[in-house]
């Protein structure tokens, strides 16, 4: 009996298998523009087959890596060893593919408490380094952001929980899913003792959800060492505009984040003694805030437009070619109304303008309750997107100047303090790199579609510093679709994201090396 059900098992296995064999090879007939017809088809039709048989146990390894509570955002002990936990295991699995692999040390981070944390170790590691070969060098992060089931999570945050096709975990999808798509890919042509098409390098960080840092300078001290050989940077830790359709990302948006403190005395005051005679930082706070944006979202810092890259003809089409159901945009993410009306608008406001968000005011009594204070120190906090070609000291200057003429105009006796405490740089690729290219095919053979060319309205801080000290493209490669919830409740990646993203790096492999030869052949 369980011989017969094991039996039929493989039996529709084989059969499922062959279907997507053939699919694949229709695709690869139809799509005469792949450059991946031969000889290459076979092995990736190989490749493929693996991963399609082994995705249990890509799954079991994503389940192990989520339980580990690797939060980098609470500035807690506990928690900073989960996260020397995490980079060790990633590192162990690394040696396992074979890869050399080095642990580097980044000292300590001094919080504004005073307190002092250890900084996990950056795994830098490589795979093979044949002159002949591209180098790809993927980098991806396994620090996690906060999350407790009480928080509004239908499963436990930390153990990954399937539910149809969906991996519901922290981290899931940022990042730790597609880090472990790089690793699958390099695992597969190990298993099948097939040689890795590139020499492969990996920069992995535990303190990218807390701004890189001490990224940065082992980036600049690493140019001439193990970025050397590197022919291109490749990012996943974005995610598609569509639960269906993949895309390729050519630019991100950086942040200029803002404390205001308003201050009168570090004591609160009972709002019945004190209450008619003060002027409340709080109600400064509030003006001040208040005068950052107009009801339309429109910022009102005088100049902060001035740099903003004119919107192109070219560019006007780009968002056009776009595939974005507004309806279902709208209600997968529960908001009745947009500022705006159109697909272009709303896209370009997410990715080609500056916004400016508030995000909370420290100080504040924000608990359940009519407790009758007024606070004495408040700290509000709000920061801006930026886009190309805005300067962050200009925005920081503009920020400032703004501040304090609104300030003034209060005759406030209270004290205001304004500091720019994170300025991370936008990034835009040149889609003409040939790296995009490979991308794209790569794409096309895996999903049988092009991709959407996309942006993304966050900040992947380390982008532009890749760019401007390695002077080596940066592509992104996004693997999680457009509701997997990075940061929210629910965090989860598609099993199809995670294993067919899997093969999209093992195509793309076989595309950087199509890129070559034929650069190569090419008088
Ligand atoms: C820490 N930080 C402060 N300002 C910006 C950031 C980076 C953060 N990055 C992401 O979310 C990556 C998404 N794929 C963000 O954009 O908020
Ligand atoms: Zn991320
Ligand atoms: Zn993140």
């Amino acid at each position: 009996m369980l011989q017969a059900s094991v039996y039929e098992l493989f039996a529709w296995t084989c059969f499922c298998m062959d279907i997507r064999i053939t699919v694949l090879a229709l695709l690869l007939l139809l799509g005469g523009m792949s450059s991946l017809s031969s000889p290459q088809a076979p092995l990736l039709e190989k490749v493929f087959r693996y991963m399609d048989l082994h995705q249990d146990e890509f799954v079991q390894r994503l389940r192990e890596w989520v339980a580990i509570e690797s939060d980098s955002v609470q500035p807690v002990p506990r928690l900073r060893q989960e996260l020397f936990r995490m980079m060790a295991l990633a590192a162990e699995e690394l040696r396992g593919l074979g890869a050399s692999v080095s642990l580097v040390g980044s000292g300590s981070q001094q919080l504004p408490d005073g307190q002092t944390l250890p900084i996990p170790p950056i795994i830098l590691a490589e795979l093979g380094d044949e002159p002949e070969k591209p180098t790809v060098c993927f980098y991806g992060h396994l620090d996690v952001q906060p999350a407790a089931q009480a928080n509004g999570w239908l499963t436990d945050p930390y153990t990954l929980t399937e539910v149809d096709g969906k991996l519901y975990g922290r981290g899931a999808t940022d990042n730790k899913g597609p880090v472990l798509a790089w690793m699958n890919a390099v695992g597969t042509f190990r298993a099948l003792e097939e040689d890795l098409p590139v020499n492969i390098k990996f920069i992995l960080e535990g303190m990218e959800e807390a701004g890189s840092v001490a990224l940065k300078e082992l980036v600049a001290r690493e140019k001439d060492g193990f970025f050397s050989s590197v022919d291109c940077i490749v990012i996943s830790d974005n995610l598609w505009v569509s639960q269906r359709r993949p895309a390729l990302i050519y630019g991100t948006r950086g942040n200029s984040y803002f404390m205001v403190e308003v201050r009168c005395r570090d004591q609160d005051f009972h709002s019945g003694t004190f209450g008619g005679i003060l002027h409340e930082p709080m109600a400064d706070l509030v003006a001040l805030l208040g005068s950052l944006t107009d009801s339309s979202g429109r910022i009102l810092i005088p100049g902060i437009y001035d740099h903003v890259a004119p919107v192109t003809e070219e560019e006007r089409d780009m968002y056009s070619a776009i595939e974005l159901d507004l309806e279902e945009y709208r209600n997968s993410s529960q908001v009745k109304t947009f500022l705006f009306d159109t697909k272009e608008e709303i896209l370009m406001h997410l990715w080609r303008y500056p916004s400016l968000s508030i995000h909370g005011i420290e100080g504040a009594f924000d608990e359940p309750g009519t407790k009758t204070v007024i606070p004495g120190r408040v700290t509000g906090k709000f920061s801006i997107r930026l886009v190309p070609h805005m300067n962050l000291s200009v925005v920081e200057k503009q920020v400032k100047q703004h501040l304090q003429y609104i300030f003034a105009q209060r005759n406030s006796s209270n004290q205001m303090a304004v500091s720019m405490v994170l300025g991370l740089h936008p990034w835009i690729a040149n889609i003409k790199d040939p790296q995009y290219l490979a991308a794209e095919r790569a794409i096309k053979t895996v999903f049988g579609t092009e991709p959407d060319m996309i942006r993304d309205g966050s900040t992947i801080p380390i982008a532009k510093t890749f760019q401007d000290i390695i002077q080596k493209s940066v592509v992104m490669l996004p693997l999680g679709a457009v509701d997997d919830g990075e940061h929210s409740q629910n965090e989860k990646i598609n099993r199809r994201n995670y294993i067919e993203g899997s093969k999209l790096v093992a195509a793309f492999f076989l595309e950087m090396v199509q890129l070559q030869e034929v650069a190569g052949t090419s008088p």
